[in-house]
């Protein structure tokens, strides 16, 4: 193949054997990397253009500094689809690699991506994203395909808190269904959701717009509606009265959003930050609050305007 790459996928958990099954479809040359096995064997080997992470957030530091051992050509493109934030740095995992590999380029990959439903082969859709358009361009190239539609953005940061972000109001939709509140609540739950999304992004430096994409509303519509989102899980089976320790242990792989949740409380308090939805899924996954009480706690704030910044000339 003319355009074949040589791909190191790092993380052989869901999302990065999907990920390598996508880029070898399309005759890339794949190589999968499960921490069982030596990673210099196939960083020495096989010259890589493009090493992808499908690390969850906890492993990627560790991972990203063992890569730093190697060497690697220059134009060696990183790819970050972990879905985190790590707790104390706030770091997301792009600043991370870009921070380990500052004269490389990193593109964030991220979207409504439920990998289960990828590897059944239904249709999907995602958003490569980097300050650097040849290697987004790049990244798209590799994983485009009749099943997959890739779609490039200049806003890392935006894409990158999208797929963040949601995890944490996917919890929430996980209880409002489990407690069984109705369509007009999770409506006004996943809207008013989303708004927290965009004042903590913008505040981190996303663009707004990034938010109504792919990565953003679209990956909260698929992960606050699907019960194959071990986010989604966590809320559910919360609701249901399951103890957070017994639903993490049954859980098929990492429900990034428990973590996330702290960390933002964190960023929050930092910056002054409103983001009620996340306050009350955080008491609970702390279990300071009863989901019928975080559900109250919710309702009975003071009202207020919808909008925190309606343009002026639209005010009374
Ligand atoms: N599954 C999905 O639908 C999607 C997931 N994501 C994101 O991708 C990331 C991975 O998710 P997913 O694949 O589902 O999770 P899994 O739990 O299935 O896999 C996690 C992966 O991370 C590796 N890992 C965990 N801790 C460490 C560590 N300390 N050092 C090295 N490697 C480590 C695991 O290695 P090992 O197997 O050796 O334990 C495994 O390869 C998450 O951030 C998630 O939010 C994004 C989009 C879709
Ligand atoms: O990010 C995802 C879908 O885009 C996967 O969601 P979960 O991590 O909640 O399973």
């Amino acid at each position: 193949m003319p355009n074949s790459k040589s791909v190191v996928i790092l993380g052989a958990g869901a999302w990065g054997t999907t990920l390598a099954k996508l880029a070898a479809i399309n005759g890339n040359q794949v190589h999968l990397w499960s921490r069982q096995e030596p990673l210099e064997k196939i960083l020495e080997n096989n010259n890589p253009q493009i090493i992808l992470s499908a690390i969850s957030m906890k492993g990627v530091r560790d991972v990203a500094s063992i890569v730093q051992s190697f060497p690697l050509a220059p134009q060696t493109i990183f790819v970050t689809a972990t879905k985190g934030l790590e707790p104390h740095t706030t770091y997301t995992p792009s600043q991370i690699w870009q921070a380990a590999f500052p004269n490389h380029p990193v593109v964030v990959l991220s979207g409504p991506n439920l990998s289960q439903e990828i590897a059944q082969d239904l249709p999907s859709a995602t958003v490569v994203a980097s300050k650097n358009a040849n290697a987004a361009q790049s990244v798209q190239l590799v994983f485009s395909s009749h099943r997959f539609r890739v779609y490039t953005n200049p806003d890392p940061v935006g894409v990158e808190l999208g797929g963040t972000l949601k995890n944490v109001i996917a919890i929430a939709a996980g209880i409002c269904d489990g407690l069984h509140l109705g369509t007009n609540a999770k409506a006004a739950l996943v809207t008013r959701g989303l708004t927290e999304m965009v004042r903590i992004g913008k505040n981190l430096g996303a663009i707004t717009e990034t938010f109504y994409g792919l990565s953003g509303l679209g990956d909260l519509l698929a992960t606050c509606n699907s019960p194959l989102s071990r986010n989604y899980q966590v809320g559910y089976q919360l609701a249901n009265g399951k103890m957070l320790e017994e639903v993490l242990a049954s859980l098929p792989g990492t429900a990034e959003g428990v973590n996330t949740c702290r960390v933002l409380m964190e960023i929050a308090k930092q910056r002054s930050i409103p983001i009620p939805i996340t306050e009350q899924v955080y008491q609970l996954l702390a279990g300071q609050v009863t989901p019928r009480v975080a559900l109250d706690k919710l309702m009975l704030r003071n009202i207020k305007p919808e909008f925190d910044d309606f343009p002026r000339e639209q005010m009374w």
